[in-house]
């Protein structure tokens, strides 16, 4: 229990009830939603992108709430101590700290913000710090991760509450550093308003996540992502990037870039593809004003060379030992992001999370440098939401690939055939393309049409071992479809030539 003075410590509100009278009460636990309310709890109204959260009170009371935090003042029961309030976000976020003891001041919290590069850096620089000693966890889409101890998140960027909830049991488990996503949503709901970040990282910017129930503008999304750099102490940023500029021009804290085009702190020269098929690496030179070292990275092309610029950007700020930073560098890799999977030994087949324009043409246009025969893509793309993407991936796909297998990728309530068919007007090529709503067996068939040499990018669901259909996760694994299918084709083969011999 947390007295409630303690709670409210530097939140600016007015109340029905004198805050003298505040002293004796104490809070079990703060809820966000009115479900999980019960005695002695205080219940926070937010206003939801669906429905507002000023709605439950009377449900949270019923459960036994009694101290209530609102945006707009509601007339309830005499024994409801109110606390009105500006933004009940804001609020949430800063008595959640208070709430939590402000763990986020006891640990180094490293945040990663921008389109692309964000879940691979937050793994990269946990598997470094961890090698250096340095006892760090993370936070981000592929859920949260400290000691051996894992939790899956709803958001990248958790809740403020959740966000505090999980920095208190990391650093009650001997976490030192926390190496989280940021993400423009996160950033735009109040959720990291009062983290104490030490290092702000900038990968990069392009149009994403703009529609309804996100931002209303790219310039919105911008001015989000921008936020970032005037919570933290010290900034990084990919001088390289269109936005750069924009961003360092809204920081408030020192910068540090790195990049590969324009001079940077942190620069690679001498790029060269390593041509191993079962590894698709690369290597750099990595050059800052007081040295130059060769690197090795187990990922692919330029994006994944900015994404080791960064995470060697923050390893030097804090003075991790070079060795150490090759090393782990050499050896990381992240679920489902560039995941060779090695199922057939005569062609490559790639997991990776691509499922935007941008990303979808990285890994594609980066597989080029790489020796092989054809490039096929197995993909669909999200129902209900961001159906821009649709012509996107399709346009990239169409351009950059021998065959396209037109599958589903979390079609929720929609009809998988029409995001399909919006998919498919991309292409005026009837014969690069295949339709197979069913990903289960568009991935069968694209392990059976592998011929020597081939790469085959199964994109959009990367970590994600579900389905989402009508609503419902249905269990769904990309890995063990490709390896029994695998089995099969390679079983076939031995068959065959037993049978020719
Ligand atoms: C659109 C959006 O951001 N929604 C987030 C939001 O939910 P919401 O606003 O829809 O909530 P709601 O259903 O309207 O309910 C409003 C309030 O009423 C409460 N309630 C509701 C029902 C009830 O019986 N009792 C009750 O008290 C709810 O608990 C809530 O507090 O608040 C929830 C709790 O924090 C989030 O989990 C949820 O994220 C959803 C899952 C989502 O998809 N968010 C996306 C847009 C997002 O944030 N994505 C970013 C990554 C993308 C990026 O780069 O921006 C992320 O960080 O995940
Ligand atoms: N620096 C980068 N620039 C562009 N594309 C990248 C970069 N890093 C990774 N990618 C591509 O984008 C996909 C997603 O990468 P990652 O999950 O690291 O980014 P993210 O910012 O967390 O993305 P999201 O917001 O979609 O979760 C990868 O599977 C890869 O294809």
């Amino acid at each position: 229990m947390v007295k409630l003075t303690r709670i409210l410590e530097d939140v600016s509100f007015t109340s029905n009830t004198d805050s003298k009278d505040f002293n004796d009460i104490e809070i079990v636990d703060i809820a966000y939603s009115s479900l999980k309310c019960q005695k002695g709890y205080m219940f926070v109204a937010l206003k939801g992108e669906t429905v507002d959260g000023h709605k439950y009170v009377f449900d949270a009371y019923s459960r036994g709430a009694r101290v209530f935090v609102l945006q707009d003042d509601i007339e309830m029961a005499d024994d409801a101590i109110k606390i009105i309030v500006e933004d009940t976000r804001i609020a949430l976020s800063k008595m959640s700290a208070n709430y939590f003891g402000n763990p986020s001041k006891s640990l180094k919290i490293i945040g990663v913000t921008g389109t692309k590069g964000k879940t691979t850096i937050t793994n990269y620089i946990s598997e470094v710090l961890n090698r250096a000693g340095i006892n760090t966890g993370v936070i981000g889409t592929n859920g949260t991760f400290y000691n051996n101890i894992s939790e899956t998140t709803v958001n990248t960027t958790p809740e403020s509450y959740e966000l505090h909830r999980i920095f208190r049991k990391m650093l009650d488990n001997g976490v030192e550093c926390v190496s989280m996503e940021v993400s423009s949503g996160g950033l735009q709901r109040y959720r990291v308003e009062h983290v104490d970040f030490d290092i702000a990282i900038f990968t990069n910017l392009s149009p994403d996540h703009i529609g309804p129930k996100e931002h209303p503008t790219f310039e919105n999304y911008l001015e989000c992502k921008a936020k970032l750099f005037t919570l933290a102490k010290h900034g990084i940023i990919n001088i390289d990037d269109k936005y750069a500029q924009a961003i360092i021009d809204k920081a408030t804290c020192d910068i540090k870039t790195f990049g590969i085009e324009k001079q940077a702190d942190v620069m690679a020269t001498d790029i060269k593809y390593s041509k191993d098929l079962d590894s698709l690496g690369v290597n750099f030179v990595c050059k800052t004003k007081e040295s130059k070292d060769d690197f090795y990275i187990c990922s692919p092309g330029v994006f994944s060379i900015y994404n080791a610029l960064a995470v060697i950007s923050v390893c030097r700020y804090l003075g991790v030992e070079k060795e150490i930073t090759r090393k782990a560098l050499t050896e990381a890799k992240v679920c489902g992001r560039v995941e060779v999977l090695s199922a057939l030994p005569y062609a490559t087949i790639i997991i990776d999370y691509a499922h935007n324009g941008v990303s979808l043409e990285n890994i594609l246009k980066t597989l080029e440098y790489y020796d092989h025969n054809r490039l096929i893509c197995v993909f669909g793309s999200v129902g209900g939401r961001t159906e821009i993407r649709r012509k996107e991936l399709g346009d990239v796909a169409s351009k950059e690939c021998d065959l396209s297998i037109l599958t589903s990728d979390n079609p929720d309530f929609e009809d998988p055939m029409q995001i399909i068919n919006d998919i498919a007007k991309s292409y005026d090529d009837k014969s690069k393309y295949i339709v197979e709503p069913d990903r289960e067996k568009a991935i069968q068939l694209a392990v059976r049409m592998a011929q020597e040499g081939d790469m085959i990018v199964l994109a959009g669901k990367g970590h994600e071992t579900y389905q989402l259909i009508e609503g419902v996760k249905i269990p769904f694994s990309e890995r063990d479809i490709v390896r029994d299918e695998a089995k099969k084709v390679l079983a076939g083969r031995e068959q065959q030539v037993m049978v020719t011999n």
